[in-house]
């Protein structure tokens, strides 16, 4: 019986998984270039892992700018992480907004358009670039925008693999009144994903493409995390021997491949073609609502310790208010002191 059952506590794991094609270092250039016309960067992440599909390389390049978070696919996400996340948002970075949004229902697109209509008001047309990793459903959000403020159909390609827009698009127009301008750009993945959970966790989410991460390894890794979450309704899905959950990859892809008839020549199972089943019902939600990333207050107090550090050793001074470039000065100053007090000993 499953409540007998006692899921893995580890998975050790230490290959990192690095994808940065040319278009992606080209792309995060042409975000820089087009960002003096830009009067909101909208930057696109991942609810299902919403701390793993922060790219510190939009930081440096978007730095201080207005900008406004959008976390996408909030229908494959567990519904609770919104609260905690919007807790941490209020405390470490209240001018910046949030948004948790589906472009698979037009979910909250509409919150969207309105933070872009409000900075209207001095502005006479309002110019938005969409930013975020790859996959993450920038493309689909521009298409829901379009949809929902000027009632027309698809402006950009969207696809279920990463990288299908590899250069900045024309801009789109996306409201009438006040009107409003969106500009896409390509998926920029981090150069290197030091974790190696944490590349995982953006290949099982789609990030990266499936044959450079290997499908049985991340088919692994779900099975490892539902059970971790007791989400054991897999062993149902796939007719695993009475119903029972396993920590085994190999038995439950068996499962897979029997109930979807994956043979290859000689009658033994495609364990390839079961792992990208097994993966492909992950991610279009029918093995239920999950969020890979931990939002404990705890974990998401680290993150954005994290992120300030980040933000304020990497920000393009020109774009800082005077506070901050004053306590930018204050840390070189005392990096600085630091530095000469270590020569002299
Ligand atoms: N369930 C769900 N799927 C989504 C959502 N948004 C996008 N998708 C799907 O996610 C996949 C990627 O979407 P895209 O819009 O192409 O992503 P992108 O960020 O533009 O991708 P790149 O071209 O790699 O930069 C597609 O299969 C979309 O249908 C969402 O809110 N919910």
């Amino acid at each position: 019986m499953a409540s007998r059952f006692i899921p893995r506590t580890t998975f050790p794991y230490d290959r990192v998984i690095n994808w940065f094609p040319g278009h992606m270092a080209r792309g995060l250039r042409l975000i820089s270039e087009r960002l003096n016309s830009v009067d909101l960067v909208v930057e696109v992440r991942d609810a299902r892992i919403p701390l793993s599909s922060v790219n510190p390389n939009f930081e440096k390049v978007v730095g201080r700018r207005p900008r406004l978070i959008v976390y996408n696919k909030f229908d494959l996400a567990d519904q609770s992480s919104k609260a905690p996340i919007t807790a941490a948002f209020a405390k470490h970075a209240p001018m910046t907004p949030v948004v948790f949004t589906s472009c698979q229902t037009d979910n909250n697109i509409k919150e969207i358009l309105n933070h872009a209509a409000k900075l209207a008001d001095p502005i006479p047309q309002v110019t938005l670039m969409v930013v975020g990793m790859p996959n993450v459903g920038k493309s689909s959000l521009i298409n829901s925008l379009r949809r929902v403020g000027v009632g027309k159909g698809k402006a950009a390609a969207t696809g279920a693999q990463p990288g299908i827009t590899r250069t900045v698009i024309g801009t789109v127009k996306v409201l009438e009144d006040p009107t409003v301008y969106l500009v896409d750009t390509p998926g920029v993945m981090v150069p290197h994903i030091a974790d190696p959970v944490r590349s995982l966790k953006v290949a099982l989410t789609g990030g990266i493409r499936d044959h450079l991460s290997d499908e049985q390894t991340m088919a692994d890794y779900l099975l490892f995390r539902l059970n971790e979450f007791g989400a054991y309704d897999y062993a149902k899905w796939f007719k695993l021997p009475d119903d029972q959950p396993t920590n085994n990859v190999d038995d439950l892809l068996n499962g897979v491949a029997k109930r979807i008839g994956a043979v290859v020549k000689g009658g033994e199972y495609d364990m390839t073609m079961a792992a990208k089943f097994f993966l492909k019902h992950y991610r279009t939600g029918k093995l239920g609502q999950f969020t890979l990333d931990d939002v404990s207050p705890e974990a998401l107090e680290t993150f954005f310790e994290h992120q300030k550090m980040y933000a304020t050793t990497n920000a393009n001074p020109s774009t800082l208010s005077r506070r901050q470039e004053k306590k930018v000065a204050k840390l070189e100053q005392r990096k600085n002191s630091r530095r000469a007090a270590k020569e002299e000993e």
